[in-house]
């Protein structure tokens, strides 16, 4: 199965807005501006919870990508590095791992 990370979806954002590309739905959010970014991350995370209710997993795993690919684009609109995500998380890994239990995700 093809993947991708967020790693990766944020360099092809991060070229979008330095050489936008006709038809681009993200060149389409960075002509709108912050507002509109905004807009959708609140939108898609709202599905995300209104998904998370539902039994169908398959519709959390799609708004959960839509939320992801929208925060994407407002880091790249904030000139946010992907990497400061990963040293932040990174930087609290002592934390969860005290912390959390990870249960195996089962039933997708
Ligand atoms: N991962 C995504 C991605 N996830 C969601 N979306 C878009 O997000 C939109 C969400 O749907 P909505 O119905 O909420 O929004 P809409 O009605 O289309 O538009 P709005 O006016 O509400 O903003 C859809 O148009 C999706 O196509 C994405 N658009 C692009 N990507 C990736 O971004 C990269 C660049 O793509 P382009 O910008 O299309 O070149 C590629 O790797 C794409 O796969």
């Amino acid at each position: 199965m093809a993947r991708q990370t967020l790693s990766e979806l944020y360099d092809i954002i991060r070229r979008r807005k330095a050489a936008p590309k006709e038809g681009s739905y993200t060149n389409y959010l960075f002509d709108k501006g912050l507002d509109k970014i905004l807009k959708k991350v609140g939108e898609e995370a709202t599905e995300v919870v209104i998904a998370a209710k539902n039994e169908n997993k398959q519709e959390l795993i799609y708004e959960t990508a839509d939320v992801l690919y929208h925060l994407l684009v407002l880091l790249v609109e904030k000139e946010i590095p992907y990497e400061a995500i990963e040293a932040e998380l990174a930087s609290r890994e002592g934390i969860v791992s005290k912390t959390t239990d990870r249960p195996e995700i089962t039933n997708l």
